[in-house]
């Protein structure tokens, strides 16, 4: 290889004439350092191997003592993150950490705070941290290591068949709930049986159709309003879904709002309330659209909830609960015109359905449903209002269980007949009394006994379920008296008159701020 002229002769000598780059001497004539690894990179691909094809030395990249990675990791490269010292860590949880269980006390803008730093995962719960309880080094390993065989789940086949087997019919029982109710259908306890034995009208709420309705509306749902019968708040409570929604959409909120507030005395509600704001947010509510009771503070809640998704076109807020508890009615007072289908029968709400509230706040309703639980009796699931009475076979066994739950004195007063030895001649005499007889004078029991279901479902037989005696202030003598002497309508009267009164001051001060919101 000669100079440029050189070369350049040579090749047009040997016929040469190929463009390409000349190699000549001169600055880039000697390869660099950089480009001889390079090319020594591809060169050391291959391992040596001897004439039996046997490998003698490894290729480079086979090489175990070739540790140095190609591609160092950057920080930089995760974007916008930052870095948190562990003090400082420690002190943003402790600070928070509280705080965040109390849904009464802070509502968190999530979107602003690193919310999944709180969720501290507890190394002393993975498996592999306890490994040394559960059994010590020197045990398993090393001169005095005892384990000699490995732990297996079954010391035969039979074993193993059998196992196999019983986790097969967990795992189909399972799948068959899972895919009917999903993750809320958890049952407290199993118990097949007595499940299998109510009749089909006790399962209703439960079907796979009404589960669906309700994950729809807790997955468009802001603010999850789960409205309870203030008459058994604990009874209308579904467990299942709170858990639910705590676990898997913990930046949901979920409040409680206590209706049928006006059928109990003020001092049940006040204890009722009381009692379950120390889980959630609770409101006293009494559904009308003329004479309702607790509408402003709800609307007030609702306003909050619309300020601190500021940056959200418009909230939605999921109404749920058991059949019959009065979502629909909720909707209809807030609206103040019949926009929801109402009727004293449970499942008339049938599909979920959305309706505006304001510019911002969108309401849904969702039809009531019943979480599957095999420790309710038919009983509890018929006195809670779900089923429809006119469907009840037998009624007649149902009354004493009304006669447990109800004063005498009210049951006197309300179909004004008295000195009945037992439910058998409750209904006797409030047949006779109505004139509700069959052929050959018979009393009716069958349509009596309806009557009294309906008539305990819809509040006119006063009755509730005392409040926890903590959170009781023992009503005044006077207070206690009344509410006793106390007739439905009378009481009904009455609250309407309070409510008005606190829904007038309410109103007074609603008005600036719903300008203010208009203008928003
Ligand atoms: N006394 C009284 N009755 C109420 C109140 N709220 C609702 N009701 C009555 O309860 C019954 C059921 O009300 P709905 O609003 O249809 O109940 P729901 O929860 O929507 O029922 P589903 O459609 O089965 O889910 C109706 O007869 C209402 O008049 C209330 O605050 N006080």
């Amino acid at each position: 290889m000669g100079t440029g002229k050189k070369e350049k002769t040579r090749r047009i000598r040997e016929g040469n004439t190929k463009d390409g780059n000349l190699r000549v001497k001169g600055e880039n004539f000697y390869r660099d350092t950089k480009r001889v690894q390079f090319l020594n990179m591809y060169k050391g691909g291959r391992s040596t191997r001897n004439a039996k094809g046997d490998i003698i030395k490894a290729a480079a990249l086979q090489d175990t003592a070739a540790p140095t990675a190609r591609v160092a990791p950057d920080r930089r490269w995760f974007g916008n993150t930052r870095v948190i010292s562990q003090d400082s860590l420690s002190h943003f949880r402790e600070a928070l950490g509280e705080n965040k269980k109390d849904s009464y006390q802070v509502l968190l803008r999530r979107n602003k705070l690193p919310m999944s730093l709180l969720n501290e995962k507890d190394s002393a719960e993975s498996p592999t941290s306890r490994i040394l309880e559960t059994e010590p080094f020197s045990q398993t390993f090393g001169p005095k290591a005892q384990r000699k065989k490995p732990r297996v789940a079954a010391s035969s086949l039979e074993d193993l068949v059998s196992g196999t087997s019983t986790d097969n019919k967990s795992y189909e029982e399972k799948q068959e709930l899972d895919s009917t109710l999903g993750l809320m259908g958890r049952q407290e306890e199993e118990d097949g049986w007595t499940q299998a034995a109510k009749e089909a009208i006790f399962h209703k709420g439960q079907s796979k159709r009404i589960w669906n309705e309700l994950y729809k509306v807790i997955d468009s749902s802001d603010v999850v309003i789960h409205v309870l019968d203030a008459r058994d708040p604990l009874g209308t409570r579904c467990k299942s879904v709170e858990e639910y929604m705590t676990n898997e959409t913990p930046h949901k909120h979920l409040i409680y709002v206590l209706n049928k507030c006006d059928l109990v005395p003020t001092w049940v509600a006040a204890a009722w309330v009381k009692h379950l704001s120390k889980e959630r947010p609770t409101l006293a509510f009494h559904a009308s659209i003329t004479n309702s009771f607790g509408k402003g503070s709800l609307i007030q809640l609702l306003r909050q909830f619309s300020q601190l998704h500021k940056d959200r076109h418009q909230i939605s807020v999921g109404f749920i609960g058991y059949p019959n508890t009065g979502k629909s009615s909720i909707i209809n007072t807030l609206r103040k015109k019949k926009v929801c289908q109402v009727a004293p029968i449970p499942g008339e709400t049938k599909v979920w359905q959305y309706i505006t509230l304001m510019k911002r706040i969108f309401l849904i309703d969702c039809p009531g449903i019943v979480p599957p639980s095999s420790k309710d009796t038919e009983e509890d699931i018929l006195f809670r209002g779900v089923v429809r009475v006119e469907h009840v076979s037998n009624p007649e066994q149902y009354i004493p269980g009304i006669l447990k739950r109800c004063k005498r004195n009210h049951l006197e007063r309300t179909y004004e007949i008295s000195g009945w030895k037992d439910s058998v001649d409750f209904i006797e005499m409030i047949a006779r009394k109505q004139g509700r007889l069959l052929k050959g004078g018979e009393p009716d029991e069958s349509g009596v006994s309806k009557q009294i279901l309906n008539d305990f479902n819809r509040g006119k037989i006063p009755w509730f379920v005392p409040p926890p005696e903590k959170d009781q202030r023992e009503p005044t003598g006077d207070e206690k008296d009344a509410s006793d002497k106390k007739r439905p309508a009378e009481q009904e009267g009455e609250e309407a008159e309070e409510a008005k009164s606190q829904e007038e001051a309410q109103d007074k001060q609603d008005k600036p701020v719903s300008k203010k919101a208009k203008k928003e």
